[in-house]
C-alpha cells in the first residue's frame, strides 16, 4: 500500500486564498491587519522561518514589521519593546521567535504578550480557554494540523490519537485540539517505555520530537494517518522529518512530507490568527 499525500503547501495556498478574501474586507473597513514579529539573536534556522513568514504576511496584505533585538538585549528591554507593541493600534498580532536566550524568561515573555494580540496562541488565557472549549487562538502548528485533517476527510471522533512529545507549543496543545475533536489521546515523551506499542495503537499519530527520521514503519499500524512536525537537517544537511518518509509511506494510509507539510499550514494558521484579531477589533469597536 502507498499512502495517500497529504499536500500542505496546496492546502495552505487554498487557506490563504480565502484569508486574502478577508483581507480585502478589513482594508476595505479602514483596518489593515498588522503582526510585529520580534527576533532576538543571529540564528540562522530562525531567521529563514521569519523571513516565511514575513513573505507570506505581504503576499496576502497583512503589513508585516520586523523588530530584530541582539542576543545580549536584556530582558526588561525586551518587555517594554512588547508593552510598546501592546499599546499600538496599527499591530493586532505579537510574535516572539522562540526559544530566547537563556538569560531572558519566555514565560514572562508570553504573560507580557496582550492576550488580545497572542496570535501564536501561547498565553496561559488563551491556552486555558482552548482546555475549556472557549472560542480563541489555537496554537499554529497544531491547529494547522487539524485544518489539514479536515481538509482531507480524516476523521477524529472515536479515533486513537497518539502525541510523540509534549511541548507546550506542539506536543500538548495539539492533544487538546484533537481531545476537543472526540479523539481518545495518549501522549508519549522521552520516558515512555516502549514507545512503538503505543505508537502502533495509533489511527493518527503525531510525531513532534526532533528527531531524524525516528518513526520507522516499525512503529506504525497499517493504514494510520502519520503527521510529521519534525525539522531536522539529515546525515547530508537535507531537510527532514521525525518520520523516516520513506519506509513509513508504504504502511501509512495518509502522511504529510517534510518540507510542504506541517511548515507551511504553521504559517497560514499564523495569519488566519492575525486577521481572526484584527477582526476582534472591528467587531469591539462596532459595540462601542
Ligand atoms: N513544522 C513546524 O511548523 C514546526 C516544527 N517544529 C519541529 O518539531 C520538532 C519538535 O518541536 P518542539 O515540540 O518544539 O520540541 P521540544 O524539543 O520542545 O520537544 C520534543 C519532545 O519530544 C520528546 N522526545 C524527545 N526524544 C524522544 C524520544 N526518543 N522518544 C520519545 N519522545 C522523545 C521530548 O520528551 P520530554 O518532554 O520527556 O523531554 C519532548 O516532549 C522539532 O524538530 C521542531 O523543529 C516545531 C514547531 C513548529
Ligand atoms: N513564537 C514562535 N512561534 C512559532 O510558530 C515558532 C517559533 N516561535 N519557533 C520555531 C518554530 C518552528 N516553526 C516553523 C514554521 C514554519 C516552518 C516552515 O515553513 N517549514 C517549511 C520549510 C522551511 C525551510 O525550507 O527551511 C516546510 O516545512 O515546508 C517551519 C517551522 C515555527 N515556530
Ligand atoms: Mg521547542
Amino acid at each position: 500500500m502507498t499512502a495517500n499525500l497529504i499536500d500542505g503547501k496546496k492546502i495552505a495556498a487554498e487557506t490563504r486564498k480565502n484569508l486574502q478574501i478577508e483581507v480585502n474586507q478589513l482594508v476595505e473597513a479602514g483596518v489593515k491587519p498588522g503582526l510585529a514579529v520580534i527576533l532576538v539573536g543571529d540564528n540562522q534556522a530562525s531567521r529563514t522561518y521569519v523571513t516565511n513568514k514575513q513573505k507570506s504576511c505581504k503576499a496576502i496584505g497583512i503589513e508585516s514589521i520586523l523588530i530584530e533585538l541582539p542576543d545580549y538585549v536584556t530582558e526588561n528591554e525586551l518587555l517594554n519593546q512588547i508593552e510598546e507593541l501592546n499599546n499600538r493600534d496599527d499591530i493586532h498580532g505579537i510574535l516572539v521567535q522562540l526559544p530566547l536566550p537563556k538569560h531572558i524568561s519566555e514565560t514572562k515573555v508570553i504573560e507580557t504578550i496582550s492576550s488580545e494580540k497572542d496570535v501564536d496562541g501561547f498565553h496561559p488565557v488563551n491556552i486555558g480557554k482552548m482546555m475549556t472549549g472557549q472560542d480563541t487562538f489555537f496554537p499554529c502548528t497544531p491547529f494547522g494540523i487539524l485544518e489539514m485533517l479536515k481538509y482531507e476527510g480524516i476523521s477524529i471522533s472515536g479515533k486513537h490519537a497518539v502525541i510523540v512529545g509534549r511541548s507546550n507549543i506542539v506536543g500538548k496543545p495539539m492533544g487538546q485540539l484533537l481531545l476537543n475533536e472526540n479523539a481518545t489521546v495518549t501522549y508519549c515523551h522521552s520516558k515512555t517505555k516502549d514507545l512503538a506499542s503505543y505508537t502502533r495503537e495509533a489511527d493518527i499519530l503525531v510525531a513532534a520530537i526532533g528527531k531524524a527520521k525516528m518513526i520507522t514503519s516499525e512503529y506504525v499500524k497499517e493504514g494510520a494517518t502519520v503527521i510529521d512536525v519534525g525539522m531536522n537537517r539529515d546525515e547530508n544537511g537535507k531537510l527532514c522529518g521525525d518520520v523516516d518518509f520513506a519506509d513509513v509511506s508504504d504502511q501509512a494510509g495518509f502522511i504529510t512530507p517534510v518540507p510542504g507539510g506541517v511548515g507551511p499550514m504553521t504559517i497560514t494558521m499564523l495569519l488566519y490568527n492575525t486577521v481572526k484579531s484584527a477582526k476582534n477589533k472591528i467587531n469591539h469597536r462596532n459595540l462601542k
